[in-house]
């Protein structure tokens, strides 16, 4: 039997200066459909991390965001979801800087919010550890 290699998935907490982060929520026909995550997806062959992440941010809210710009928080190991049992590693990163206004270019929706109002939107399994990290790290 051939394991197929974990997926490596990058994604991005978009901080503005009020403390609020932005989540996207996936489009309709969409594994996960209407939950609400953080930008990012899957990373491609040969990419490095910052790089496959600063072009999903890229696709996904036209924003120009520097690789140097990504701070790297934390990370969650799940099953890949929809992946057929296939194992995934979520990279969260923070980006405080970056170049444009983000728009809802792949997503139904965006959304500003406080961790604390993450705990009301329905967000994929793998997210929800992130929320009290995010919480530590804005201090809040
Ligand atoms: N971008 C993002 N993906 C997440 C988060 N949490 C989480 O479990 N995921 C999962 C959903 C997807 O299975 C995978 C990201 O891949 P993707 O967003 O590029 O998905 P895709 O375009 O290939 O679409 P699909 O096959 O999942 O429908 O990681 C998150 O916070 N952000």
């Amino acid at each position: 039997m051939v394991e197929q290699a974990t997926m490596i998935v990058v994604a991005a907490a978009l901080i503005d200066d009020q403390g609020r982060i932005l989540l996207q929520q996936r489009a309709p026909g969409r594994s996960m459909a209407g939950l609400w995550e953080f930008p990012g997806g899957k990373m491609e062959a040969g990419e490095r991390p910052e790089t496959a992440l600063a072009r999903e941010l890229e696709e996904e809210l036209g924003l120009a965001v520097a690789a140097e710009a990504l701070v790297p928080i934390t990370f969650a190991s799940a099953d890949l979801p929809g992946g057929g049992g296939r194992h995934m590693l979520l990279l969260l990163y923070t980006c405080r800087t970056w170049d444009g206004m983000p728009e809802a270019l792949d997503a139904a929706a965006l959304a500003w919010v406080h961790p604390s109002e993450m705990r009301l939107l329905p967000m994929p399994p793998a997210d929800i550890p992130f929320i009290p990290i995010l919480e530590a790290v804005l201090g809040v």
